[in-house]
């Protein structure tokens, strides 16, 4: 079980809800992935044309928890605003703080994450930061009072997988809360690999919304969430430089 704050789930798997062909595929690619959290953008809800069509209508929302994120955010004050605007629709009292620093890579703006988090613990939020892979920034925000750490694989769409798995596993071993990888991922060895490493859980859009096939890429997701768990809980072998047999030697006829 997956706890983050007040908040419990059986699922590992977070699901970004953005750039999907349509409405339908969307809602066939959720229900394959069996996610329980669904994360969007505030700023994409058009609240001046309550007539289009909007995603969280076609969905079954008693099944799913909502992860509002400030995605668009550049400053403190814009990402508190568009938090303080989630929970006033009475979306979620549970975020995803997300200020970007720049067009170009998408990264986040770390002096900015850290006082938007504080902020938003401080005023009652469940506050789960989008940062980057910098163990020294994880700890600040834990510190802080961050409910879950989110590192980014790579840049937001990328699909570049994990560009720093050493630095990953460092705030994994030392993080006092559930740490998410978000962003990056590309394909279900990227989340394998992520899961393997110990993290409690993989937030990824692009992987499945870009995908040939989403629905199938869900399921997929899926599975590899549940095979990176298992496998870390089973601890995988160490890596040796040479072979060694793998029926036993001993007692064998020698002629
Ligand atoms: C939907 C969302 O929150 C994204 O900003 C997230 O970081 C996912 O990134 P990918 O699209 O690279 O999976």
């Amino acid at each position: 079980m997956l706890k983050i704050g007040k908040y419990e789930f059986k699922s590992r798997l977070f699901l970004g809800t953005g750039k999907f062909s349509s409405l339908e595929v969307q809602k066939q690619a959720v229900k394959a992935s069996e996610t329980e959290v669904l994360t969007f953008a505030i700023r994409r809800l058009d609240i001046y044309n309550p007539d289009q069509p909007n995603f969280l209508e076609m969905l079954d929302l008693e099944r799913y928890t909502l992860l509002p994120n400030t995605a668009g955010a550049t400053t403190v004050e814009e990402a508190v605003r568009i938090a303080r605007l989630a929970r006033a629709s009475n979306l979620c009292d549970m975020i995803k703080v997300e200020v970007i620093a720049d067009t170009k890579t998408l990264l986040p703006d770390p002096i900015a994450t850290l006082e938007a988090t504080r902020i938003l613990v401080e005023e009652g939020f469940t506050v789960l930061p989008y940062t980057s892979d910098d163990p020294v920034l994880a700890r600040k925000l834990a510190e802080a009072g961050a409910h879950a750490i989110m590192p980014g694989g790579s840049p937001i769409g990328s699909g570049q997988g994990l560009l720093n798995p050493s630095y990953l596993r460092l705030i994994i071993e030392e993080s006092p809360v559930p740490v998410i990888i978000d962003a990056g991922i590309g394909s279900p060895a990227d989340v394998v690999q992520a899961m393997e490493l110990g993290a409690d859980g993989v937030l990824l859009n692009t992987a499945v919304s870009g995908a040939k096939d989403p629905v199938k890429m869900a399921e997929a997701m899926k599975w590899a969430v549940i095979a990176g768990r298992l496998g870390y809980e089973a601890g995988r072998i160490p890596k040796k430089p040479y072979a060694s047999a793998s029926s036993p030697q001993e007692g064998m006829l020698t002629s």
